[in-house]
């Protein structure tokens, strides 16, 4: 089983993540998942705390000459903005009333959509700056950082990952333009949206600029696809087990997101069954299916075609043009707090979505082929396939996006 934690405040000096239970032998390089950590600050409508903030990588255990010992990997974020905050994030107690005017105010309006008012009631905090301290997806930062990792122990084995932008706001690509994503995809990076089709990405970056116009936020869709996941990953067995079942809840649990589709998702619901299913044929390299409706997933097992994934994330929830909320301090209507915020996150919620279906994907590969090395889980995998009689065999998806 491969375990993973985070810890860190998002104005705190620093995230911390372990990731328990990889195999040895695996080749982490600090520059590819600083790389991962680039890539998550980027995209059109980001506030400006991605600009001057750096992510300051350290691997502290697990990794000896660039590879895996099989020990627990902890990493840790240092935040280059924490020499502002030392006095209002101290660990030690501080005297708000020392600081100057203003500084460790309390923050009183609570804003709808976020964490702030529900934690309040729930930790008993009389002002949400605890609750947003964790609720913020900084801390995203450190579950990319355990998802290069994870993509690392995949790419030993053939499997590949990436994640595009299908919407934002209204602005969606078009309908069966979103596969084949193109074997040049890493070229997205650059791009502002992370959306492969350059006519809708344009569009967005219009829709982008319009709602930072009006003052307001904005959400959308990103789709996460996987690339050379052998068949039998998951289970049908118990609901725990099913690989979709994973795979929701991992995306589900990154902040902001209200929705996960598999495949072709809630399409799926509004076709007959003759039209909703992948149907099996007899190929050059054995069974294949004629569509990839299912999004690669069947029985709660991945089925070896391209894996394809959708979160939905809603929009951000510190709205510059302020919505209604009451002051807790005072009981009187207010305006909710903002300083500054994005105006759309749904390229890095993308960065994110990847990571977390990396680290899901990593766990059900250890779970099925275990290993203590990366040879012995290569062996594992390579017998297992070899194993599968002819007759079932199916084509296994590319690992290299050709
Ligand atoms: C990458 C990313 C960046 C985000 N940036 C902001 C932001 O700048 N301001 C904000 O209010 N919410 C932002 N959010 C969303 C909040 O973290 C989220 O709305 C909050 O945690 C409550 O979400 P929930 O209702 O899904 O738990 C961001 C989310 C992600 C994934
Ligand atoms: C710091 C990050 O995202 C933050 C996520 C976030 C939120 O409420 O989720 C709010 C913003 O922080 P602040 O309120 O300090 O400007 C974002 O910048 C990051 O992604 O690294």
């Amino acid at each position: 089983m491969l375990r993973w934690l985070t810890a860190g405040e998002s104005h705190g000096p620093e995230l911390v993540a372990i990731l328990e239970g990889l195999p040895a032998g695996v080749p982490v390089s600090l520059d590819d998942i600083r790389a991962d950590l680039a890539r998550r600050k980027l995209g059109y409508g980001r506030g400006a705390r991605m600009k001057f903030e750096e992510d300051e990588l350290t691997i502290s255990g697990g990794v000896r000459f660039g590879l895996t010992m099989g020990s627990p990997i902890a990493l840790r974020i240092g935040n280059t903005e924490w020499h502002r905050w030392v006095d209002v994030m101290s660990a030690s107690p501080v005297d708000l009333e020392s600081l100057p005017k203003g500084r460790g105010a309390p923050l009183t309006r609570p804003r709808p959509g976020h964490a702030d008012l529900v934690g309040m009631q729930k930790y008993g905090f009389d002002e949400s700056r605890n609750v947003l301290e964790r609720a913020s997806a900084r801390e995203t930062a450190a579950r990319v950082a355990l998802g290069a990792v994870a993509r690392a122990f995949l790419g030993e084995l053939g499997i590949s990952l990436v994640a595009h932008t299908l919407s934002i706001g209204t602005v969606r690509v078009p309908e069966g333009s979103a596969l084949p994503v193109p074997a040049d995809v890493e070229l997205l990076d650059a791009d502002l949206l992370r959306c492969f089709d350059p006519a809708t990405s344009a569009l967005m970056v219009d829709e982008v600029d319009r709602a930072q116009k009006d003052g307001d936020t904005l959400g959308g869709v990103v789709e996460v696809l996987a690339y050379g996941v052998p068949p039998g990953l998951g289970s049908y067995v118990h609901w725990d087990r099913r690989l979709d079942s994973q795979l929701a809840a991992a995306l589900m649990g990154i902040q902001a997101i209200k929705g996960v589709e598999v495949g072709d998702g809630f399409e799926t619901t509004r076709r007959r069954g003759s039209e909703a299913h992948d149907e099996l044929v007899q190929g050059d390299d054995g069974i294949e299916r004629l569509s990839d409706k299912a999004g690669g997933t069947e029985g709660g097992m991945s089925t070896g075609t391209i894996l394809r994934v959708r979160a939905g994330m809603k929009p951000i929830a510190t709205v510059p043009h302020a919505l209604r909320t009451v002051d807790v301090a005072t009981g009187g209507a207010a305006e909710a707090h903002h300083q500054r915020s994005d105006v759309c996150a749904v390229p890095a919620a993308g960065v994110v979505a990847e990571a977390m279906v990396a680290l899901v994907l990593a766990n059900s590969v250890i779970e099925k082929f275990g290993g203590d090395s990366i040879k012995e889980t290569k062996r594992n995998l390579a017998g297992y396939l070899a194993a599968i009689p002819d007759a079932l065999t199916t084509a296994r998806s590319t690992g290299d996006r050709a």
